[in-house]
């Protein structure tokens, strides 16, 4: 466990250096180190680790797993679905370098991801205390401070979704959305796109667009909150990209800030460290956008 997670922060650094971001460009800038300082060389030793510590799992899960029980986890139930796929003949996707590379990209893309928006809620919250007040106290009317939070509270509880969904649009938490390609020719207003082209849908450039929202640089929740005091989705709120190749883990990461962050206003105060001045929003950015490593005080609340 404790090498699983210096080879994860490890990557996640290599992850948030801006070069990785030309990198994803120009990939052929790889050729070029050295000398260029791309950090190509490095994110591959990590890579590599990676791959070898999850095929170490993988052989672990083969030696323990029992066919006839219900899977233990993710590896069990791949193990189980690939085995019978190969007695039927029909082995080809299903394959251990296959399984490999999934549970990476689950962990991935689905680990940093929630814990850099995380981070950056909790900073914003402590450069805007009035936020964190409205929230605790819609908690405190609404779920108060003994009952778990559900998904079922989202209802009920419009300021923190609200405040999710700002957090969310001003994290930009992947700056520049993930390459894709077209399968063929197609006409997008009025613009021919070559089959094979390569796009990205940039979608976080719509978050801090002025003819979409009025001062975008300011951490408004209010914004999404309607006269009668109901939370609006903005559908024009993309963190998670758009289309067929858009995150596939999206329900799952907005139960995980929904509760996560619910449960943490419910249960604990977000202080600066001095009690007067919060830390400073300084933002690290390269494939992953992450606020720097700040302090603050946590207290728990009565
Ligand atoms: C706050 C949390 C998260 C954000 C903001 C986020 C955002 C994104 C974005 C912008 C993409 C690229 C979409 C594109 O190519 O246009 C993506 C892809 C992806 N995400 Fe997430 N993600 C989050 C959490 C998760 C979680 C929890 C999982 C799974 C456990 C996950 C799994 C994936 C996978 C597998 C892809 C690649 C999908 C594909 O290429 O078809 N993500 N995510």
């Amino acid at each position: 466990m404790l090498r699983f997670k210096t080879l994860f922060e490890e990557f996640s650094a290599a992850a948030q250096n801006p070069s990785i971001l030309l990198l994803e460009l120009y990939p052929w800038l790889r050729h070029f180190e050295p000398p260029l300082p791309i950090g190509f060389k490095h994110l591959n030793e990590i890579n590599d680790a990676f791959i070898k510590f999850l095929f170490e799992e993988i052989e672990k899960h083969k030696k323990t797993f029992n066919e006839n029980e219900p899977p233990r986890d993710y590896t069990d139930a791949y193990l189980i679905e690939m085995r019978k796929r190969q007695k039927e003949g029909e082995g080809e996707l299903f394959t251990e370098w296959q399984m490999m590379a999934a549970i990476g990209d689950l962990w991935g893309a689905g680990f940093e991801t929630t814990v850099a928006t995380l981070r950056f809620a909790i900073i914003y919250l402590l450069n805007n205390p009035l936020v964190q007040q409205k929230l605790q106290e819609e908690m405190d009317r609404v779920i108060g401070n003994e009952n778990e939070l559900t998904m079922d509270d989202q209802k009920r509880l419009p300021y923190l979704c609200a405040t999710i969904q700002e957090i969310q649009r001003m994290a930009n938490i992947i700056p520049i959305s993930i390459q894709h390609a077209v399968t063929e020719d197609v006409v997008i207003g009025g613009f021919l796109i070559p089959k094979n082209t390569q796009v990205i849908a940039q979608t976080p450039s719509l978050h801090m667009d002025e003819k979409l929202f009025d001062e975008p640089e300011k951490f408004m929740p209010e914004r999404y909150i309607d006269a009668d005091g109901h939370f609006v989705k903005n559908d024009h709120v993309l963190p998670f990209s758009i289309g067929k190749r858009a995150c596939m883990g999206e329900s799952l990461a907005r139960m995980e800030l929904f509760l996560f962050l619910g449960t943490l206003i419910q249960r604990c105060d977000f202080r600066p460290v001095d009690g007067v001045t919060p830390p400073p929003i300084v933002v690290q950015s390269g494939f992953l956008r992450g606020p720097v490593p700040y302090k603050c005080m946590v207290a728990p609340r009565k």
